[in-house]
C-alpha cells in the first residue's frame, strides 16, 4: 500500500544502516538486549544512531529495562522511539512518554483474537503497538509469524505495526491482507544470525511498495 512505513530492525553496521536508508526505510532499529544475536552496547548503538539522517527515525529496542538501563539508554543513544518488547505496563509507558517526550512503542504477542483486545489497554499510553508472534527462543526476533487472518475486521484502537516473520517474499501479501500501516522486520533480512544482508534490505523495502 502506498505510504506503508518500514522499520528495519537489528541494524548493527554502518553499511547495513546505509542500505536501509538508501532503500527508503522510515525507521531503523537498534537492539539492546544481551541475549539477542543483534545486541549492541549502548556506545555502539549511539555510534550508529549518530549516522541516522533526520528523515529516518531511530528506534531503540529494549526488553523490560530497569529504570537505570532505560535512563542510560535514552541519555546515550538519543533515540526518537523506544520499542518496549517485554511485559512493560501501560502506566510505565505513559510515565516514560511524559518524562522524555519520546515515542513509546509496545510489542504485543498475538496468539488468538483475544490477544488483540490487549491493544486497547495501551491507548493513550503508547504511540504504537507492534503486533508480533508469541515469544519463543527470544521475546521477538524469532522469524515466526502469527495468523494474519486474526486481523480481519480488527478495529485498531491506536496506531499499530505488523511484525514477526516478515521477509521480502511475504511482506506484500502481509500488507495486502492486513492493511498494516507499518511493517517491521529483523531476522528475515539476515544472512546469518545478527548479520543483515544489504540485498535483502533493498528487496524488502521494494516489496512494500504495492
Ligand atoms: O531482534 C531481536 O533480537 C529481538 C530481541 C528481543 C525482542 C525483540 C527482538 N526483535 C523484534 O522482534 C520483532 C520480530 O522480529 P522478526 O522479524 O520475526 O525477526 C521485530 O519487532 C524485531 O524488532
Amino acid at each position: 500500500m502506498a505510504g506503508t512505513l518500514v522499520k528495519i530492525c537489528g541494524i548493527s553496521t554502518p553499511q547495513t544502516l546505509a542500505a536501509a536508508v538508501q532503500a527508503g526505510a522510515s525507521h531503523v532499529g537498534f537492539v539492546h538486549f544481551p541475549k539477542s544475536p543483534r545486541h549492541l552496547s549502548l556506545a555502539d548503538a549511539a555510534g550508529l544512531r549518530a549516522l541516522v539522517p533526520a528523515q529516518v527515525k531511530a528506534v531503540l529496542l529494549l526488553v523490560n529495562p530497569s529504570p537505570d538501563v532505560l535512563a542510560d539508554a535514552v541519555r546515550e543513544v538519543h533515540p526518537d522511539v523506544v520499542q518496549f518488547h517485554g511485559s512493560e505496563t501501560p502506566d510505565a509507558l505513559a510515565r516514560f512518554r511524559a518524562d522524555t517526550g519520546l515515542e513509546a512503542w509496545r510489542a504485543l504477542a498475538v496468539r488468538d483474537a483475544a490477544s488483540l483486545a490487549d491493544a486497547g489497554t495501551f491507548r493513550g499510553a503508547a504511540d504504537r503497538v507492534l503486533l508480533d508472534a508469541p515469544a519463543s527462543a527470544l521475546p521477538g526476533g524469532n522469524g515466526t509469524r502469527f495468523d494474519w487472518s486474526l486481523l480481519s475486521g480488527w478495529d485498531a484502537p491506536l496506531a499499530w505495526g505488523l511484525a514477526g516473520g516478515l521477509t521480502p517474499a511475504n511482506v506484500a501479501e502481509a500488507i495486502r491482507l492486513t492493511g498494516a500501516p507499518l511493517v517491521d522486520t529483523s531476522s528475515g533480512l539476515e544472512r546469518s544470525p545478527g548479520i543483515k544482508d544489504v540485498d535483502k534490505i533493498a528487496a524488502f523495502c521494494k516489496a512494500t511498495r504495492i
